[in-house]
């Protein structure tokens, strides 16, 4: 008999084609066709039979559908989210956004966070889960992703804390935030992707006109007036962007460093 440590081997051989992370994606889409957690197969299970449905999640995958779309969760900080199409999947370089915002509050917490271009939740709910006294809003205009959102803060028991609004970055807003956390889309149009992303992920949620740095233009005026005094904003980049997107904040009379992420690349930029 097949079992499920030989489908398992056998499927990250395949998938090594599409994904750098092959053994990794092939436990997680066994624990998902086996309704356990990955932890439950490194305790012994993958000596069960194979489940029914492994094989289809392993076409999809070699058919570049990203692991998180098929089991319908990624983990992010503290939190497990869901997700799905509509809504991109969270990346951990972006947790350097919620390690920069700990750093900075160290002496007291934010009581009242904002999350721009929250997809499903990701950053505000992190924020969340670390400050249980905090509330927060997070703003797309992608409605799907939204709807991944609202799920995700309801599931957390984040319900009452979380607020989410369809609108266009902060143009709606006149409030002011302790903490206010964004990772906005930064690619440029003609950079090129993996399949995975480009072939699956919105388009709205990852490219930012040529030069990848649009959106920083518009939110650079609107994160001045949005940080509450003593607040900070937190601003993912990419690596080559910390000089650009520094500039447009110092414009608005932000002052602003660098904070890297576990590679020791340039990933956000800390502004007050
Ligand atoms: C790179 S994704 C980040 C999603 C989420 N924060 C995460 O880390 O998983 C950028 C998000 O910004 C949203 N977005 C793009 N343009 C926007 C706009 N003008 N107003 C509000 N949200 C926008 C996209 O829909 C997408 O959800």
């Amino acid at each position: 008999m097949t079992t499920a440590a030989d489908a398992v081997r056998e499927a990250a051989q395949r998938i090594a084609v599409v994904s750098d992370t092959p053994r990794l994606d092939a436990e997680l889409l066994m624990a998902h066709a086996m309704g356990v957690e990955r932890n439950a197969l490194l305790l012994g299970r993958l000596a069960d039979a194979v489940p029914a449905g492994f094989e289809a999640l392993v076409e999809a995958r070699l058919a570049h559908t990203p692991v998180a779309y098929l089991t319908g969760t990624r983990a992010f900080w503290t939190i497990d989210l869901e997700v799905g199409p509509g809504a991109l999947v969270p990346r951990a370089d972006s947790e350097t956004l919620i390690e920069a915002a700990v750093a900075h509050f160290v002496d007291r917490a934010p009581t009242s966070v904002l999350d721009l271009g929250t997809g499903p939740g990701t950053l505000l709910l992190a924020a969340l889960d670390h400050w249980p006294q905090a509330q927060g809003l997070g703003v797309d205009r992608s409605p799907e992703a939204l709807a991944f959102a609202r799920r995700n803060a309801g599931r957390l028991g984040m319900g009452r804390r979380a607020r989410f609004m369809l609108g266009d970055w902060a143009a709606a807003l006149d409030a002011r935030f302790d903490l206010v956390l964004t990772n906005p889309p930064y690619i440029g149009t003609d950079e090129r992707l993996p399949q995975e992303v480009v072939g699956h992920e919105p388009a709205g949620a990852l490219f930012a006109g040529a030069d990848g740095l649009d959106a920083y233009r518009l939110l650079a005026p609107q994160l001045a007036r949005l940080i509450a005094p003593g607040g900070v904003a937190v601003v993912e980049i990419g690596f080559t962007q910390a000089e650009p997107v520094s500039a447009l904040l110092r414009a608005q009379g932000l002052s602003t460093r660098v904070a890297q992420d576990l590679g020791g690349r340039p990933r956000a930029i800390v502004a007050g």
